[in-house]
């Protein structure tokens, strides 16, 4: 069931990094409440602070002002309840998909579980992201979309409530991305995961989000990165690619983070397109 109650709460939150040149504040006052089972995507241009966002709720960064919160208890550090799937897949090279998968299902069902349910658990994972053939395979033997959908099953076999994703499908060609981002709303439909997900791409926003933030990148007057804009996405659930193409609704809310992304609200970096229309 999705309650209305926030599960994942920002409140209040700024974060300043400590460089040789002295303090830079990344972000400045980010407020947000995300709900149980709310896929999130944080968009915005190159160094407004996504990862930053994204590095806080994983609890890998700790903020300087403000709380976060995950399931009303304060984000301490990292946890089995949030996994974190990089750009690049990360996978040990040494070990089989399976068993890459199965170390992470051991740290957190090992204590209660025995063995032949954890490796059914990282079965199960593989086959979720259509993996189960390459399961012996070790990570040079498999093609980069194969690596991330390994990845992937490697989060969700930890069952977390949370799915953190930072920019996931970047490093794949434009097919492959769209296949596993079809697969990602499949799994998520199934799993009922809350996502936070920075993404690059308008597209991939509007067709996985509930819910699409809007981050304002820094003033050159030295003004923080902030939460610009949230934009809903009221497009119904299962979603086509294909059907939503010519949607008014997809269109709309296609348009509307454009208009963000290069009105008023762009970078320093202009000269790196961040869109994919
Ligand atoms: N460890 C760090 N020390 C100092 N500054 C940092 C550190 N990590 C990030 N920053 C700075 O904080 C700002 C936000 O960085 P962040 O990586 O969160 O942005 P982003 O929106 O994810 O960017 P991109 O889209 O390019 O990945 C940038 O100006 C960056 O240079």
């Amino acid at each position: 069931m999705h309650s209305n109650n926030p599960f994942i709460q920002i409140q209040g939150v700024d974060m300043v990094y400590k460089t040789r040149q002295g303090s830079f504040k990344a972000l400045e006052g980010i407020d947000l409440d995300i709900r149980r089972g709310e896929f999130i995507s944080l968009i915005g241009h190159s160094g407004c602070g996504k990862s930053t966002l994204l590095n806080l709720v994983a609890g890998l960064l700790k903020p300087s002002q403000g709380a976060l919160l995950c399931d009303q208890r304060e984000i301490a550090g990292p946890g089995p309840e949030r996994a974190v799937v990089f750009q690049n897949h990360s996978l040990l090279p040494w070990l089989s998909c399976l068993d890459n998968v199965l170390l992470a299902v051991e740290t957190v069902f090992a204590a209660k579980e025995a063995r032949p349910r954890l490796v059914a658990r990282a079965q199960a994972a593989l086959e979720l992201v259509g993996m189960a053939h390459a399961a012996y395979k070790r990570p040079h033997e498999i093609s980069g979309g194969m690596k991330q959908r390994v990845g992937i099953a490697r989060a969700l076999a930890m069952e977390p409530k949370v799915l953190l994703m930072d920019e996931p499908f970047g490093a794949l060609d434009a097919l492959t991305r769209a296949h596993l981002q079809d697969e990602l709303l499949k799994i998520v439909a199934t799993t009922r995961s809350t996502v936070l997900m920075v993404t690059h791409d308008v597209d991939e926003a509007v067709l996985l989000s509930d819910r699409i933030v809007m981050m304002s990148p820094p003033t050159p007057d030295g003004r923080a990165a902030t939460l610009a804009q949230v934009l809903p996405v009221p497009l119904l659930r299962p979603r086509h690619r294909v059907q939503l193409a010519e949607d008014a609704v997809y269109l709309h809310c296609r348009k509307a983070v454009i208009d963000f992304l290069y009105a008023g609200h762009a970078g320093q970096d202009q000269a790196e397109p961040a869109l994919q229309a």
